[in-house]
């Protein structure tokens, strides 16, 4: 991949300035398609909002949609970015953010869909929805991806319930295990978590995306496609970090999709408790709904609810235990706003440094997904053979592991002509989720 320098050597960000890229691809067409959507969801719940809001729900709706529909006409027709609005807390570090890329841009312009970095105008989209609902209250706390979430949940119950009960016959053993048959364990449920990155509705636009087959039946026939397995790096990080008289770790998981995605997250948790790996798990989501099935607190709680509501012994079971790892503390969540902003993670240090601290204590982090992969490295071009500790820039508040499918053209830490056989192989190898990372960082081996 052509990698176009800047000075300082680090390329430049992916943009839909390239015609034909997949970020022009993605803002010509689909962020339209997911706006257009949303409009129709808003449309569709008018009654509702009538019914609840008299006429003042009826005002919300049609002025929430004049202002969504504002925003298409925008990403259509490459219109200037726009400072926001509304009053909520990040209001002043988004209008600050987009002061920074006019400067950046100088005089190329000003910041816009078509010609500015792909990974901001791409968030910037989603909190100019937020934007859109915030300021037509009553309905502002309407989650406009809430029915394709909740769809895909339900959508996935044959594989929650194979999932559930593949954790019960681990959890039921767990006493005889072996250290060895702990690892092949670890390595299932990280693999299912992985996979299950698969179902995310933004690269589908929405379209119906869940896991429909047990996750378990297919892992050995996806292994093929996995370009970077550190997985054995992730594990002894987690055996190194023990520490006498401590009953494990602290894991962090920068959580994606809500779903079956969601599910994995929480089976892979579990097991870290249940297994005495982990004393804690801190669960990191989003505070507003974002790029489609993004997990919010209401979508983490709603999914353990649903799971101990089941009418299937070993998901209700494990639903009630996550209840009570969420009471005892012994698992938390938490949405700091620097998850929902356009941020690359080598700004965190400096953007969000309560967070960069919060996220030293812990001895693993794990990234889910796609969007956080881009944010970790920047969403450049990076050639595929730069290491993933040079695409970092220096971002390592603890070691950390990205578990992501590829949906996005932008690649690192691949072995000399890795990427270019795949592209011979399988054009379209960086976006159509076929393949996927588990990619490692500590901060120590930069010492
Ligand atoms: O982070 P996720 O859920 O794995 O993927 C989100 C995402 O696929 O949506 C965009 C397409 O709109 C991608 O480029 C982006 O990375
Ligand atoms: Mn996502």
């Amino acid at each position: 991949m052509a990698a176009d320098l800047t000075v300082n050597g680090v390329p430049s960000p992916l943009s839909a300035k390239v015609v034909g890229s997949f970020a022009y691809l993605t803002i010509r067409d689909r962020l339209p398609t997911i706006l257009t959507k949303v409009i129709d969801t808003i449309h569709r719940t008018k009654n509702t909002f009538f019914e609840e809001y008299g006429e003042e729900g009826i005002q919300a709706e049609k002025q929430t949609i004049s202002l969504l529909s504002k925003l298409r006409n925008e990403v259509q027709t490459d219109k200037p970015l726009l400072a926001l609005t509304d009053d909520l807390q990040d209001t002043e570090t988004w209008n600050q953010y987009m002061q920074r890329h006019q400067g950046l841009q100088g005089d190329q312009g000003s910041v816009s869909w078509f010609k500015s970095a792909w990974l901001y105008v791409e968030c910037y989209m989603y909190r100019r929805i937020q934007e859109a609902v915030w300021l037509n209250p009553p309905i502002r706390d309407f989650d406009v991806f809430n029915e394709g979430k909740t769809q895909s949940f339900f959508e996935s119950q044959q594989a929650v319930m194979a999932l559930c009960t593949h954790l019960e016959e681990i959890n039921k053993s767990m006493e005889q295990l072996s250290r060895s048959q702990l690892l092949d364990n670890f390595n299932t449920l990280l693999l299912v978590s992985l996979w299950g990155n698969k179902c995310d509705l933004s690269i589908s636009a929405g379209q119906e995306n869940s896991q429909k087959t047990s996750p378990l039946d297919s892992l050995s026939s996806l292994q093929p496609f996995i370009l970077v397995d550190d997985s054995n790096m992730v594990w002894s990080t987690l055996i190194s970090a023990q520490r006498p008289g401590q009953s494990g770790v602290r894991v962090d998981i920068v959580l994606d999709n809500a779903g079956f995605e969601l599910v994995s997250d929480l089976v892979l948790a579990d097991f870290l408790v249940s297994s005495g790996l982990a004393r804690e798990i801190h669960f990191h989501g989003k505070s507003f709904p974002w790029f489609v099935s993004d997990v919010t607190v209401k979508d983490f709680h709603w999914t353990i609810q649903q799971t101990m509501a089941a009418n299937h012994k070993w998901m209700s079971k494990s639903g009630f235990q996550w209840k009570s790892y969420m009471k005892e503390g012994v698992w938390s969540y938490h949405d700091h706003p620097f998850w929902t902003q356009p941020h690359e993670f080598c700004d965190m240090a400096a953007d969000a440094s309560d967070l960069y601290t919060r996220l030293q204590g812990a001895d693993l982090v794990l990234f889910k997904g796609d969007l956080n992969y881009r944010k970790l490295t920047g969403d450049r071009y990076w050639d595929y053979t730069v290491s993933f500790d040079t695409a970092l820039r220096g971002f390592g508040p603890a070691p950390l592991c990205s578990l992501r499918t590829l949906k996005a053209n932008i690649q690192v830490g691949l072995q000399p002509g890795q990427g270019e056989k795949l592209t011979s192989q399988d054009p379209d190898w960086m976006t159509n989720g076929k393949y996927a990372v588990i990619q490692f960082h500590s901060p120590k081996s930069e010492q």
